[in-house]
């Protein structure tokens, strides 16, 4: 019996989906890991793997992966990381904006201090012009270097985590500007870019043995997070235009299936392309705000949010008008990196509190998808939710209420099983 693996990487940990022909899931793994540590990475994508039944593990025909957008590192061409991984929420200095803002077009969805863009050029700052082949270097996606990991070819991307780079999803290439930049700034080699699910190569003969995989098994290009999530949710390649998916991880973020792109870096909206079977190719519109689980996490332990939850009555709003972000700047739907959370006026009561959160992150929910219908998304006909806070039936109540929207079961809420559905493709 064939088995696909998906395994996704986002902010608290790492999730392995296995499923079958039938896509249904044979088995699940977890991990912990550090976002900004390279090496916990490795450890945790074989730790996942490994937990797998052996049985499992001999019959997996090919694997995807999934990491954090935006999440980027720079390798020497053995595949060795030069510097800690600058992560998805990490700001760009405005000197470097400035820069990023001069060589990309305006309003440009690079033109942010987040995106994977402003980076490599912060990251391309102190590094000395390439003399010899071999001090080539390579920017990659947290999708990319794991996925090089198993494969062994450096350089390879796909066109949803390579969208902040400036890749373009249209055109299916990198745009005049960013190869003009490429030209002059040769040290860094921009990742080769493929459609998501698409075979890039067998798993390293050393890395079966040592997983017992079979040898044949192909790892085919990634994507990001929150895209695997909607997958997921919808469960289909096949989902209907106005679909869309909150995935409320530790960050939110917010995607409407509509059927043309919409992009605008004011308010941080970007576009994700997504090749339709029927409606052929569609686009994921939406924005991702660094509000979510980690700002509860910051507050309350699983077992606190648990028991205030139980005290809170999802049907009486709070009163309490919170920005609630884990630390300063926000990238949707307010795209500023000087942003500072608003979590005053403090009340005795943390049920209290909780509901203020949890009300105010529904609120700028509510905003999010106001905002992009207003920007010309296709209007939202059902919503699922993916991530750690769909468990929340409190939340799901109060979130409701803001939206007006109607709210359907994520077929899956863990994007890993995304991550395996293209895997299984
Ligand atoms: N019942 C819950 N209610 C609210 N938030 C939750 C709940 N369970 C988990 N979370 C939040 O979800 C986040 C983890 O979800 P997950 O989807 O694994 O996120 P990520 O992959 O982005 O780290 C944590 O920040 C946690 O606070
Ligand atoms: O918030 C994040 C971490 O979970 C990422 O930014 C998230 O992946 C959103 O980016 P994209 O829409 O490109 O998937």
């Amino acid at each position: 019996m064939d088995h696909f693996l998906g395994i996704d990487f986002g902010t608290s940990g790492v999730r392995a989906i296995a499923i079958n022909c039938d896509r249904k899931i044979i088995d699940m793994t977890r991990a912990d890991y550090d976002i900004r540590d390279c090496q916990t990475w490795q450890f945790a994508l074989q730790d996942v793997i490994s937990q797998l039944s052996l049985e499992i593990r001999q019959n997996i025909k090919s694997i995807a992966i999934d990491g954090t957008s935006a999440t980027v590192v720079l390798c020497d061409r053995n595949g060795t990381v030069m510097k800690p991984p600058m992560i998805y929420s990490d700001i760009c200095a405005a000197e470097l904006l400035d820069q990023v803002n001069q060589i990309a077009p305006p309003q440009h969805i690079v033109c942010s201090a987040t995106s994977s863009f402003a980076k490599l050029i912060a990251i391309a700052q102190d590094i000395k012009p390439a003399t010899e082949t071999d001090q080539k270097l390579y920017l990659l996606h947290q999708a990319d270097y794991l996925g090089y990991l198993l494969h062994g070819n450096l350089g390879i991307s796909d066109y949803h985590n390579a969208l902040k780079l400036g890749y373009d999803p249209i055109l299916l290439t990198y745009p005049d500007w960013l190869q003009n930049w490429a030209a002059q700034n040769p040290a860094v080699t921009l990742p080769k870019v493929l459609a998501p699910s698409t075979p890039v190569g067998m798993i390293q003969p050393e890395i079966a043995h040592k997983l017992d995989l079979p040898k044949d098994c192909m790892i085919v290009a990634g994507t990001t997070d929150s895209n695997a999530a909607f997958l997921a949710s919808v469960g289909c390649a096949a989902p209907a235009i106005g679909t869309a998916v909150t995935s409320l991880g530790s960050t939110m973020v917010l995607k409407v299936l509509s059927d043309r792109p919409i992009n605008d870096s004011r308010y941080g909206i970007y576009s994700h392309r997504f090749e339709h079977p029927q409606h052929g190719c569609l686009w994921l519109v939406g924005g991702a705000s660094n509000v979510g689980g980690a700002v509860l996490r910051q507050f309350f332990s699983d077992q606190q949010l648990s028991e205030l939850c139980d005290r809170i009555n999802p049907e009486i709003p709070s009163p309490l008008d919170y920005y609630p972000l884990p630390k300063t700047g926000d990238r949707f739907p307010i795209n500023d990196p000087h942003l500072t959370p608003r979590l005053e006026p403090r009340p005795n009561d943390p049920a209290e509190f909780l509901h203020g959160l949890l009300e105010s992150m529904a609120r700028i929910e509510a905003q999010g998808y106001a905002l992009l219908r207003d920007l010309g998304a296709s209007p939202v006909q059902q919503l699922y939710t993916a991530g750690g806070g769909a468990n929340n039936p409190v939340w799901t109540k109060i979130r409701n209420r803001n939206l007006q929207i109607p709210m359907a079961k994520s077929s899956q809420m863990e994007a890993a099983y995304g991550a395996a559905l293209l895997a299984l493709n």
